[in-house]
């Protein structure tokens, strides 16, 4: 089984790409599904670490993290967020792991979700490949504005934090451009699929 890394920024149309793959039967892991688990889960060892890095304030009565404690934290201290990153990513490539050993699909690969992949990124270990799903910058700001009701300023500062379509570019083996309609995305994931189906075999 080919891994592949579906990666992009904020707004690039990611899940989107991830819908049209699974309507051909392809299996996605969602990493940020796997990751809201992790802090969702009361008392989970995610949860135990974050306690004793960052104290009680953390956590919320029901045991699972206080986002909007964390959220102030990062916005103030930025290292905040390496330090939180560095108790998750490695129980999120663990449980990933576990995921794709119960994979059991008739496909010849399958995609993990990474909406951030760094050069250094441990979850490069676990893919062969990286399909990047690449959008004009106003278009995305157009598009998450519309999809959360977010500012121009808001989208923006996120796409600050994130890393830059070169930094991106640099690390895919293969892209797709999502600046033009749905049909558009949809018709180069079919065509994409039909490349990946006929590698490793
Ligand atoms: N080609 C397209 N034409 C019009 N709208 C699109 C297109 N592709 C995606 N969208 C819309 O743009 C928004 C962002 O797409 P999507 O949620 O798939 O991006 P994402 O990369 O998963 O974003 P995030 O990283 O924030 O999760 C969604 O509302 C989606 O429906």
């Amino acid at each position: 089984m080919m891994w592949i890394g579906l990666t992009g920024g904020i707004g690039c149309g990611k899940s989107q790409a991830a819908a049209f793959f699974r309507q051909l039967g392809v299996v996605v892991i969602d990493a940020d599904a796997v990751n809201r688990e992790l802090i969702d889960t009361p008392n989970s060892p995610a949860i135990s670490l974050i306690q004793n890095d960052f104290g009680k304030a953390f956590i919320d009565s029901s045991g699972s993290l206080n986002r909007a404690a964390m959220r102030e934290l990062i916005f103030t201290q930025p290292n905040a967020k390496t330090k939180l990153e560095q108790i998750l990513h490695p129980l999120i490539l663990q449980r990933i792991v576990l995921l794709q050993k119960e994979i059991n699909s008739h496909q010849n690969y399958a995609l993990v979700e990474l909406p951030i992949l760094r050069a250094n990124s441990l979850f490069l270990h676990i893919i062969q490949r990286v399909l990047l799903i690449h959008c004009d910058e106003n278009i995305r700001i157009k598009r998450v504005m519309q999809r959360n009701s977010f500012s121009e300023q808001q989208v923006k500062n996120i796409i600050a934090n994130q890393p830059t379509d070169a930094e991106r570019l640099a690390l895919a083996d293969d892209v797709i451009d999502n600046s033009g309609s749905l049909k558009d995305l949809q018709l180069a994931v079919e065509r994409q699929h039909i490349i990946y189906q006929s590698l490793n075999k």
